[in-house]
């Protein structure tokens, strides 16, 4: 099967809710629309349900309320049909595959053809070359979120998800694919959110920044990040990179103290 060129879905979630079977709520309804072929970035303090919301939109979680629509389709359709991919923190590579191997069986069952030098590619541009036929177990922390990383590109989804894809990734690989994936994603138009803990990162990725307060999760700030693309490492210095995290923060000290204000007065 062909890559699929139609336009990408945009994501709305209507009153999405999630609470656990033992009480406890991790996401408030919600109300939210992600724009097809943005990229938006969702930042919040730890616990707060980011990957719970993320995880809902993947239609691998069950909301207790609400709904999400996935350019007129429930999210279960949308992985069905092979539109979307995620890269969560816990990269679950099949460990008897190597990295070519696990990319391989993603396109194998997204029915994608098999193109061994575009997997070359991919492998590379995540800073991979010369680990493409390595078991994970022969790789580090960070390499396996990068071979994820490549896994979830290959089969180009409409939809990408990527809950803290980074998180164990070193500093300086971590600001070359802050420069390297969004150049993909703009190119193919997929509609990405980004769990992050970096509001640095989120800047440097995203179309717009969603802020959330502590548990459960609320919007607390809604803030476009209208600066030029392609963003380097270097623009963190210019005032209005500087203004946009100075917003992200405010909103999310300001929702923090709200949530523990004895911690807040210290
Ligand atoms: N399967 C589950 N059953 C019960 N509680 C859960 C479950 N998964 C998550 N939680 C709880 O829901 C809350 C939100 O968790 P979630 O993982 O969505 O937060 P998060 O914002 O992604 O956190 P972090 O930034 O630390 O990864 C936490 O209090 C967590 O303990």
């Amino acid at each position: 099967m062909a890559p699929d060129r139609t336009p990408p879905p945009g994501i709305e979630c209507t009153g999405l809710a999630k609470t656990y079977p033992d009480g406890l709520v991790a996401v408030s309804p919600l109300d939210v629309t992600f724009a097809a072929g943005k990229t938006t970035a969702i930042v919040g303090p730890s616990g707060c349900g980011k990957s719970t919301l993320l995880r809902m939109i993947a239609g691998l979680e069950t909301p207790s309320g609400g709904s999400v629509d996935i350019g007129g389709s429930p999210p279960a359709e949308t992985l069905r049909n092979a539109q979307l991919s995620v890269a969560f923190q816990d990269p679950s590579l099949l460990p008897w595959r190597t990295v070519r191997g696990n990319i391989e069986l993603a396109l194998t069952l997204a029915r994608r053809s098999i193109v061994p030098s575009d997997i070359d590619q991919l492998v590379e541009l995540v800073g991979l070359d010369g680990f493409a036929d390595a078991r994970p177990a022969e790789l580090s922390g960070g390499m396996r979120q990068r071979a994820a990383i490549a896994r979830a590109l290959a089969t180009e989804p409409r939809l990408l998800l990527l809950d803290e894809p980074f998180g164990a990734v070193d500093e300086l690989t971590r600001r070359q694919l802050a420069q390297d994936l969004p150049r993909l994603w703009e190119a193919r138009g997929t509609t990405t959110l980004l769990v992050t803990h970096s509001v640095h990162e989120a800047i440097m990725l995203s179309d717009r920044i969603i802020a959330l307060s502590p548990r459960p999760a609320e919007i607390v700030a809604d803030i476009t990040v209208d600066l030029a693309r392609p963003r380097r490492p270097d623009h963190a210095r210019r005032p209005e990179f500087a203004a946009i995290a100075d917003k992200v923060f405010a909103a999310l000290t300001d929702s923090m103290a709200k949530s523990r204000p004895a911690l807040a007065a210290q």
